[in-house]
């Protein structure tokens, strides 16, 4: 029943993957039923060449489609039952919340809400956009609950630092409401986390692409000179970003890396690269100059500190609310293992992670199209202007606050650029090929220098 509908959803992420079938690992019903049948917590994994992979679903049983999800909700029909995506349902999104308002405890699953929270558990759910790595439910623009799809037995990054950062008092965070837990693999594990909801709020990567666009409408203004123009916010962003990484440091402790730590991460940018290089034939042709970018980087004199990080900082992880910016989806990168996505990392890997954000921004609305048309070219034009200047603007907000230009490590920003750009090439050849062009122009950008030629060949 699983095996039409998983590859079809976003968040499985073995869709390119030789796989094994699924196996059920548990299933958990609710005691509540809400269609006349139950719902369930399922939990099944799926073997790949690169790892067993776990996955949560919650499904509903019913007899037939109910009438307040989309057809894009089914799963499959059993003995004269309809299961189908239980988490678009707004009558099992009221049953979560109603158990985590009551502390309930279901089979192994503890539904807790956070000391103090104070949350209508009437409030309407309603699910967000299917475009997700996970799947998240608002309650009445007041609390947000995001249900974690793929799963690592252990604590969420994202239920832990929103943890540590509202208890330090960050001005960047929306503060934690609740949390669903249970085993996997023998270990407490994250399978929900509830957190105050942004009202009002704008991601940054639709104000930064709406600016673009203001900027590529006009023939003859600079970049700022248009009404549109977002280097104002880019700069606090970087301040926000900075103050984030000093709660986190003084939150979770941060060290300086002993001297071979820059050697140690590019030895690690060098395996990734090459298994990304073995699975994306347009990388390979630009193998030597990788190498040589991020050979290049390895001889960083000084020590690196090391703390806890965002690990997938990009513009669609950022909100301006009505205060300021906040920043969401702590998890780091999702093709990450939990140890790796938990441990302590340069803070460089973030600032990087936002670079590339912002001349996804700007190259995203260029990609494709015609070569050989002079307004394309003009437009791919101011496109790279605009990058420039809003991660100028970055950098400049981002020093200013940590006290330390984040453009001093030179090669060692552009190797954790790179290492980014190639994650990206992987990451979109397996969900948005047509984007694959983006990361790829930016491999190539940050390889230059380090081709024979200069890249002129
Ligand atoms: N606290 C919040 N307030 C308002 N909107 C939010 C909040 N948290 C997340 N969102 C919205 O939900 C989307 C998905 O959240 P995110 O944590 O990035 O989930 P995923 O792990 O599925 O990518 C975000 O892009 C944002 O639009
Ligand atoms: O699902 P997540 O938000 O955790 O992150 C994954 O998906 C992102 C795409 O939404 C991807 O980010 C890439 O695309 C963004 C635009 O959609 C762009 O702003 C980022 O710079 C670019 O890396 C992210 O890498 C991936 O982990």
């Amino acid at each position: 029943m699983l095996t039409d509908f998983v590859p079809r959803q976003r968040w499985f992420a073995a869709k390119n993957l030789d796989r094994g079938p699924f196996t059920i690992l548990s299933r958990t019903p609710m005691p509540d039923q809400v269609h006349g049948g139950p719902i369930e917590q399922l939990l099944f994994s799926v073997q790949t060449p690169v790892g067993v992979q776990r996955y949560q679903m919650w499904i509903g049983w019913a007899p037939g489609l109910p009438d307040s999800v989309g057809p894009q909700a089914h799963i499959g029909d059993v003995a004269g039952l309809t299961g189908y995506d239980a988490l678009q349902d707004p009558h099992v999104a009221g049953v979560l919340l109603s158990a985590i308002v009551a502390g309930a405890d279901v089979g192994d699953l503890s539904f807790r809400s956070e000391p103090g929270a104070d949350i209508d558990p009437t409030l309407p759910g309603l699910v967000i956009g299917a475009e997700q790595s996970n799947t998240s439910i608002v309650y009445g623009h007041r609390a947000i609950l995001k249900m974690f799809r793929r799963l690592e037995p252990g604590p969420n990054p994202d239920a832990e630092i929103h943890r540590a950062l509202s208890a330090a008092g960050s001005a960047h965070v929306a503060a934690p409401l609740g949390e669903i837990t249970g085993p996997l693999a023998g270990q407490t594990t994250t399978l929900g986390l509830l957190t105050e909801f942004f009202a009002n709020s704008a991601e940054g990567w639709a104000m930064a692409t709406a600016s673009v666009r203001d900027l590529l409408s006009e023939g003859d203004l600079t970049a700022d000179e248009v009404g549109g123009d977002f280097a104002a916010e880019a700069d606090r962003l970087g301040q926000a970003v900075a103050e984030v990484h000093a709660d986190l440091a003084a939150a979770f402790g941060s060290e300086v890396a002993d001297p071979g730590e820059a050697q140690r991460i590019i030895g690690q940018m060098i395996a990734s690269a090459e298994a990304a290089i073995a699975l994306v034939p347009e990388l390979a042709e630009h193998r030597d100059a990788i190498l040589a970018t991020f050979r290049a980087a390895a001889d960083h004199p000084d020590g690196l500190t090391r703390q806890r990080i965002h690990g997938d900082l990009h513009l669609g992880q950022v909100l301006r609310t009505l205060q300021g910016w906040s920043i969401i989806d702590f998890e780091g990168e999702p093709s990450k293992p939990l140890a790796y996505r938990r441990a302590a990392h340069s803070p460089l890997r973030d600032v990087a992670g936002m670079l590339r954000s912002f001349d996804y921004a700007a190259r995203g609305q260029t990609v494709g199209g015609d070569p050989d048309d002079p307004v394309q070219a003009q437009h791919r034009y101011r496109a790279a202007e605009w990058a420039t200047r809003n991660r100028t603007a970055f950098a400049d907000g981002y020093a200013r606050a940590a006290g330390q230009d984040p453009r001093t490590a030179g090669s060692l920003l552009t190797a954790f650029e790179l290492d980014k750009a190639i994650y990206e090439v992987l990451y979109e050849n397996g969900h948005r090929p047509h984007w694959v062009p983006i990361p790829m122009q930016a491999v190539v950008a940050l390889t230059h220098a380090a081709t024979p030629d200069g890249g002129h060949s």
